[in-house]
């Protein structure tokens, strides 16, 4: 067995779609690989999707399903040869993956339906293609003697079935155990300088195409960390770091140097989508440090996330996660019995849908509907809301917002608002606080957001 001195020494570059989606972005990258590799690293990329093509891809889903994708198919197309030529590269690299893109829309629109199967397998060729052009480009870019492999996420990491998880979770939110491979990593690190695979997508059992849910490519570059047992997993993004609350929602926010894992887990599990909050369970247990950094100002320090950090009596950041539907169901007298909380998650999972209970009095529940894994477009909710009104006095639709204080106990938080000498909006529901208890959450009306985020943090981060 190798002692662990002996091992090779592995860092993680995530690069996610903000920081792939031109030739200046594609010239950082080159330098940021080139520093690692003078360093004495041998370097795994993490690639996700240009930016915005999983959102189209998710489009042209939908449209598939109804034989209306052709014009967007062409504008994708389009889109990737572009990038292509910006690159300097050959078209013809994209064409394999064209065509099967192409090859699965048609499969789609033959079936008429879209499934969760078809949705992954459409979905997963957004990293596929830009991955190909990424892979080309280090290798045009980088010395002569330097090796780059380009290498299929889906021969990595295949998932395993989580217990009660629905079909839709299994295609779109799946979830993989890589454990370390010593083996693996000598033999990478004895053929080549840089390895570069997919964020996001994976395979089950059957070797079908999955997904690890929205925003996971960040955990697939934790389980090539773990993988490879890397020294660091760096995630290079728009933005420096974790701040203490999304800097492009208010100018204010400060970065926060370092952090331990608990904070920026909490942080993420709260809506600072910077950082996937399955990220950090998987690279945790290795004690795998975890640097967030901007790849448009490379040489700017970013936010590091190591080891374990003592209570603290503050509130040290402030996430918001905004456009989120609600159904708020007025169940009269019977609403906490038992069978009238089966029926309404009943009709959840009749649906597909997932869900998250909010609140709960004796006569009223509110609910955030999960629809980001789900197979239907935008009108499910309506759909949702007409099936819950069958068993209600009313419900509700509204498109609220969760506001959440991460960092400091909730009797903490608490007291702190208290002295919060401004008035609060009408509209303001206390949610929860995690078993933790280092969070503590609001439901606000999403017009208010912003405006309320902005007083707490002007009073309460310090
Ligand atoms: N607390 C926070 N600190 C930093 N960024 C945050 C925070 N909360 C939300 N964000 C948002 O996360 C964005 C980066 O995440 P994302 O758009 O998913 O990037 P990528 O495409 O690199 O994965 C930033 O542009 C910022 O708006
Ligand atoms: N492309 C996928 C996976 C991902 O994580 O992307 P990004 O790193 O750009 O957030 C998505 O948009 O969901």
């Amino acid at each position: 067995m190798t002692q662990d001195n002996q091992r090779p020494s592995w860092v993680v570059l995530k690069f996610g779609g903000s920081s792939v989606s031109s030739l200046d972005d594609w010239n950082n990258i080159v330098q940021i690989v080139s520093d690692n590799l003078q360093q004495g690293f041998r370097v795994a990329v993490v690639h996700s999707a240009f930016k915005n093509v999983t959102n189209r891809l998710e489009q042209l889903a939908q449209l598939a399903a109804k034989s209306e994708h052709q014009e967007l198919l062409a504008e994708l197309k389009d889109y990737h040869q572009t990038m292509a030529s910006q690159l300097q590269l050959e078209s013809s690299l994209l064409t394999p993956w064209l065509d099967s893109l192409e090859t699965s829309a048609k499969k789609v629109a033959e079936h008429g339906v879209l499934t969760s199967k078809l949705r992954a397998e459409l979905v997963a060729y957004g990293e596929l293609l830009s991955s190909t052009l990424g892979a080309a480009f280090l290798e045009q870019q980088l010395s002569s003697d330097k090796k780059t492999q380009w290498l299929d996420a889906r021969k990595l990491f295949v998932s395993e079935v989580e217990v009660n998880s629905n079909v839709n979770d299994q295609y779109l939110n799946a979830v993989c155990h890589p454990r370390p491979d010593h083996e693996l990593s000598q033999q990478w690190a004895d053929s080549y300088d840089v390895v570069l695979t997919q964020g996001f997508i994976a395979s089950n059992e059957a070797g079908e195409t999955v997904l690890l849910g929205r925003e996971g490519s960040d955990t697939s570059a934790s389980y090539v960390a773990a993988l490879l047992e890397a020294k660091k997993l760096e995630i290079w993004t728009d933005v420096a770091g974790m701040f203490t609350t999304d800097p492009n929602k208010l100018s204010e926010a400060k970065k926060l140097e370092q952090i331990s894992y608990a904070q920026a887990f909490e942080m993420a599990e709260a809506g600072a989508k910077v950082l996937h909050p399955r990220c950090l369970s998987t690279v945790m247990p290795y004690h795998i440090p975890v640097e967030i950094k901007n790849t448009h100002q490379p040489l700017e320090a970013g936010t590091l996330i190591n080891g374990d950090e003592k209570d603290s009596r503050w509130v040290k950041s402030i996430a918001v996660k905004q456009k989120i539907p609600v159904m708020t169901l007025l169940l009269g007298r019977r609403g906490q019995q038992p069978e009238t909380l089966q029926k309404v998650f009943t009709v959840f999972n009749e649906l597909e849908l997932g869900c998250e209970l909010l609140a709960s009095t004796k006569e009223s529940l509110v609910m955030a509907v999960e629809t980001s894994n789900s197979i239907h477009g935008e009108d499910i909710l309506n759909e949702l809301s007409v099936k819950l009104a069958e068993m209600c006095r009313s419900v509700l639709l509204s498109h609220s917002a969760i506001i959440t204080l991460v960092g400091c106990q909730s009797s903490q938080a608490l007291w702190h608002l208290l002295q919060i000498d401004a008035e609060l909006p009408d509209q303001w529901l206390l949610l929860s606080h995690t078993s933790s208890d280092q969070h503590l959450s609001f439901l606000v009306s999403d017009d208010d957001a912003l405006d309320i985020l902005k007083l707490l943090h002007g009073h309460l981060i310090q």
